[in-house]
């Protein structure tokens, strides 16, 4: 089976590629990327939802190359900003999208605010198109503290600043082996392999019905 991993974000790329390589009993899958589909422009993100959005991106990936597409619709929901940036977490400061900008906004939007109100989470929603129309999600979220400076160099998008008070450092501190295991990507990921494997190895029929 062939899938392709439906984002213009390299740091998602990243990401799925060491947690597709780190499974330890790997899928029969092979793994591609839409730097193999170089025509495949930015995909418009209509939708009011995680959820729409990822739908989106991943049917029309799967409808132009005719295989089977995982999407990532994901983004950072602050308590005090009443859930935004939310889906507009990508832009949150405006076109062209730009993680430095997005996160002097979120601090000087966040200014003067003490710690534990700076509560926030990431959500991560995969969806994965089959070229023959069926669709699956899988969701993922991580909760922690937008710090009030920036910390660490590792990860992408407002990971210098989401404060992981377990590990007492910043996502972006983190080693990549540990995020791709604490993440809200990783947690939607480890429910998506459940579903390819479902997928790819379906149960056998029950021998007689069940009595109830
Ligand atoms: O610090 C972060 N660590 C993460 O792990 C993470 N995951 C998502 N985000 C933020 O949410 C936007 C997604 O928006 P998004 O789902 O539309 O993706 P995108 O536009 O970057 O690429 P694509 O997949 O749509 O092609 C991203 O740009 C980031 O700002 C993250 N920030
Ligand atoms: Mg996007």
């Amino acid at each position: 089976m062939q899938i392709i991993i439906a984002t213009k974000n390299m740091g998602k790329v990243r990401e799925f590629e060491a947690m597709t390589e780190s499974q330890k009993a790997p899928l029969p899958i092979q793994w591609l990327s839409l730097r193999d589909f170089p025509e495949i422009g930015e995909i418009e993100e209509t939708g009011s939802t995680f959820r729409e959005n990822a739908l989106l991106k991943a049917q029309t990936v799967a409808n132009i190359t005719g295989l089977a597409a995982l999407s990532d619709d994901s983004g950072l929901q602050v308590d005090a900003l009443g859930g935004a940036p939310g889906i507009y977490s990508a832009r949150y400061a405006g076109e062209p999208k730009d993680d430095e900008r997005n996160n002097a906004k979120l601090l000087q939007e966040l200014q003067g605010l003490p710690f534990e109100q700076r509560t926030a989470r990431f959500i991560c929603v995969l969806a994965l198109a089959l070229p023959d129309g069926q669709k699956f999600f899988a969701e993922g979220a991580c909760h922690g503290f937008i710090a009030k400076e920036k910390a660490g160099d590792g990860g992408f998008g407002y990971d210098p600043l989401f404060y992981l008070p377990f590990y007492h450092k910043t996502m972006a501190q983190l080693s990549s082996t540990v995020k791709n295991s604490i993440s809200h990507r990783a947690s939607a990921m480890e429910k998506m392999f459940f579903l390819l494997r479902a997928l790819l190895f379906p149960e056998p029929e029950p021998m007689r019905k069940p009595n109830f």
